[in-house]
């Protein structure tokens, strides 16, 4: 894991362990061993830690932070690296991030390739730097620097590194031969100068004033989030305390979040946001899927969806044709474009070159003959299937074969676009903005004005929802993406259910209907492009919301007309309300097959939604709630207020479960078994696929996948399977009620396969029990 070897004078330790050189066990164990030789040669005179493959070590390993944890701690590694009397240095290249760049600051000296980031992203983990980082880059840096870094977790250009004297130099052409060089020019050089433990925090008398904005300005923009809080108290210690106490106050508030829900939320995000990369379909995978070339586009309609996404497009460098259907529209397209790109220019999104180059890509046109040679086409005008479908009938006749045409719907069914090529037709529904947001999908949200309806405030729903962690209320939500188009939908679903939409209408499609939106819609008040909506804007397509009475007097109209007494609706009723019917939805798609994994769905909110990372998802959230509970609220709701809550079979069966690996263990703190599943092969054995994860009662996060994968196959019936902290070690326990069997973790950690064959006894029957458990790297049990 750590590759030793002896260049002239310079002995050189290469962290190999890919894909990112995580810092395992091994491969602490490999670093501070390597130190240890080193130092005992009287040959070496100096000693480079570097990466091979792709990267300098990116963090501590993920998966092991829910382990027992093991020996040698990177913090004991540090201290051998910083006590050496030889000079060592770190040759960076790739990201060293994390742990990795907490080890480079235990070297003497750091150097790098220009293309090399450096960063803390612990924070994004639910975590802090916790191998001396919070106590060490402050040293180095000064506070407003290291509050930046470790509570933003972003990752920072080599430059932007040497500027802030985190390297020493940055060196061009092979960064081996640049490090033993430089490594043979700092020998014989004192090194107790390069000890950062030593120094002093620079700036210390501002500590007060520059900690107590960094603490006000993260409960602001991380609302709920437990780390960037601690990350903040970290830093501040290595002002108030001695080196010594500051590593012990990091490391409790380290072990406090590793044990806490957030961490481990944010930590199933990281792995869920890969996983679902891994999609399979029927009809292929991920790893079959050719992806065609797309090298020319083109966008229909210049409204606030289809500049968004010429502005997403654009941003990666792709050129867009934007079809309008008069010059009118198309200019005030154009302008919108514009100040688009000088605002992501102006936030940083876009770099100002790729800016300046959109300005040539982007073609605008009247003409749909201008597409014929277009490799995608994206049509965001407006939401009406007849419109739809004869832009789709033109493109059909004017685009090339090979081009794919889609659909920025987000209601309307696909396959009704009637084209002669189907198999080139498909949704691709942008979440505004859409040159902001990272998803591409298509998944239905909450039914929130219903509470409106029944006498909550929209602002005051907004307000608990931005508490919870969302960026914006769903109100606000409605104002920017438009109250307008939530009109078009309903009167299209309407139309395809062969009925109209009245001031009476109170059910649709056998589904309670709110009426509200359309009131507001019928007084012009179409969201923020009118400068009116739920909220008030300072003008035309502004940004900054206020409430309105005015809004406020359509509502209670909407009431009075309606015959509604208004009742007061609890902030915990509006979570609920909110979250659960998202989540029954969420079941309800897992069971009709339209997504194959939780995990799917929880990205989907996480970048479609900004939902709250440290909440992992709706349906992590769910399976910490506990499905039982979930499932009864639903339950409760859909008898006292007859909302759109279909029934999920599947949460339901969960739910409603009391044996069998849908259990809920709640003596073991919050067990994560909503994404068991079980099923029976022909040969009659019933495999049960269950990902587990036990936290906070027991101190320790034992790892949902996609952490950890164990396939267990059970012949038989089971009854119980846990997971449990004994005296020695965690273990899993499979029971039938009788009898247990039990898996000591030791066979999981080593990442090997792991059989046994038990016999059961059931009654009066016997069943024996085959076990075929495999780590993260492993296979599916055979
Ligand atoms: C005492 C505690 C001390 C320190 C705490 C820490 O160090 S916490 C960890 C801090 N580091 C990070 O958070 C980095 C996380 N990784 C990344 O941001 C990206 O992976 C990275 C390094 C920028 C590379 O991105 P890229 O897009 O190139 O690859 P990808 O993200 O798909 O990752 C490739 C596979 O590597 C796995 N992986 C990445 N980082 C880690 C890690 N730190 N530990 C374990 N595994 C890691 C990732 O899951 C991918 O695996 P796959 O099986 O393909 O899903």
């Amino acid at each position: 894991m750590v590759d030793y070897s002896v260049k002239g004078q310079v002995a050189l330790l290469e962290v190999n362990n890919p894909p990112v050189n995580a810092l395992s066990t091994a491969v602490r164990t490999g670093l501070r061993d390597g130190i240890a030789k080193a130092s005992k040669d009287p040959k070496v005179k100096a000693i480079i830690i570097c990466g091979k493959g792709q990267t300098f070590p990116a963090g501590a390993d993920i998966r092991e932070f829910g382990q027992p944890p093991r020996a040698p701690w990177l913090i004991e590694v540090g201290d051998s690296i910083e006590a050496s009397l030889k000079p060592v240095v770190a040759a960076i290249h790739g990201t060293c991030l994390g742990g990795g760049l907490e080890v480079s600051l235990f070297c003497h000296y750091r150097i790098a390739v220009k293309s090399a980031r450096v960063g803390f992203p612990e924070v994004n983990l639910g975590l802090l730097p916790g191998a001396a980082g919070t106590q060490r880059l402050p040293r180095l840096v000064g506070l407003p620097v290291a509050l930046d870094m470790i509570t933003s977790g972003r990752h920072v250009t080599a430059l932007d590194a040497k500027k802030y004297g985190i390297l020493d130099e940055l060196v061009a052409g092979d960064l081996i031969n640049a490090a033993i060089k430089y490594a043979m020019s700092v020998v014989g050089k004192p090194l107790m100068e390069r000890r950062l433990r030593y120094k002093q925090v620079p700036g210390a008398d501002k500590a007060r004033e520059v900690c107590e904005a960094a603490m006000a300005q993260v409960k602001r923009k991380y609302k709920g989030y437990e780390a960037p809080v601690e990350c903040v108290r970290a830093v501040r210690a290595s002002v108030d305390l001695p080196y010594a106490d500051g590593i012990r106050m990091e490391s409790e508030l380290f072990k406090q979040l590793n044990a806490s829900g957030q961490a481990r939320a944010q930590q199933y995000a990281f792995f869920a946001e890969r996983t679902v990369s891994r999609w399979s379909m029927p009809n292929g995978s991920y790893r079959t899927a050719k992806a065609l070339p797309v090298k020319t586009t083109a966008v229909l309609g210049a409204g606030t969806m289809g500049t968004g996404i010429a502005v997403c497009l654009l941003s990666a460098g792709l050129p867009v044709i934007l079809l309008e259907q008069n010059e009118k529209l198309l200019q005030n397209g154009l302008r919108t474009i514009k100040a688009l790109m000088e605002g992501s220019v102006k936030l940083g999104k876009v770099p100002m070159e790729v800016a300046q180059k959109a300005t040539t890509l982007l073609k605008p046109t009247l003409n749909y003959e201008d597409l014929k040679d277009v490799d995608l086409v994206i049509e965001a005008v407006f939401e009406n299937l007849k419109l739809k479908r004869e832009v789709f009938g033109k493109l059909d006749k004017i685009c090339k074969p090979s081009a794919l045409l889609c659909s920025n719907t987000s209601t309307l069914d696909i396959d009704l676009a009637a084209t002669s090529r189907p198999d080139k037709v498909a949704g691709m529904h942008f979440f505004a903005p859409a040159y902001h947001m990272r998803l591409l999908e298509n998944i239905y949200g909450t039914k929130t004005s219903f509470m409106v309806e029944e006498g909550a405030n929209p602002y005051e729903i907004d307000q608990i929802m931005e508490d919870l962690g969302m960026p914006m209320g769903p109100f606000k939500v409605r104002d920017l993406s438009g109250i307008d188009i939530g009109w078009r939908i309903t009167q299209e679903v309407a139309k395809s259910l062969g009925t109209t939409i009245t001031k009476e209408t109170k059910y649709l499609g056998g589904e309670r209907y709110c009426g509200i939106g359309d009131d507001l819609y019928e007084k012009g008040r179409h969201g923020r492009k009118t400068g009116l909506g739920f909220y008030k804007y300072e003008k035309k397509g502004g940004k900054i919301s206020t409430p309105d009475p005015d809004a406020l007097d359509i509502i209670e109209a909407y009431r009075q007309r309606r015959g509604i007494v208004k009742c007061k609706i609890s902030s915990q009723e509006v979570i609920e309300r909110q979250m659960y019917s998202s989540i029954n939805e969420g079941f309800k798609i897992l069971e009709e097959g339209i997504c194959t994994r939780p995990e799917d769905i929880d990205i989907s909110w996480l970048y479609g939604f900004t939902f709250p990372k440290y909440l992992g998802g709706p349906m992590f959230y769910a399976s910490r709630i506990g499905l039982q509970k979930v499932y009864e609220r639903i339950c409760y709701y859909h008898e006292n207020f007859p909302l759109k809550q279909r029934d999920c079979k599947d949460l339901r069966r969960r739910g409603s479960s009391t044996s069998g690996v849908y259990t809920m263990y709640p003596a073991l703190g919050v067990v994560i078994n909503s994404y068991c599943d079980m099923t029976t092969d022909g040969g009659g054995w019933t495999w049960v696929f269950w990902e587990v994860a036990v936290d906070a009662a027991t101190r320790c996060c034992w790892r949902s996948p996609p952490f950890f994968y164990g396939y267990v196959e059970v012949y038989g019936y089971v009854e119980v399977c846990r997971l449990c902290r004994g005296n020695d070690n965690l273990h899993l326990l499979l029971s039938n009620g009788e009898s247990e069997m039990r898996f000591d973790m030791e066979d999981f950690n080593n990442n090997t396969r792991y059989l046994q064959y038990t016999t059961f006894t059931v009654g009066n029957e016997t069943s024996r029990y085959l076990a075929t458990l495999s780590g993260p790297s492993g296979n599916v049990g055979t």
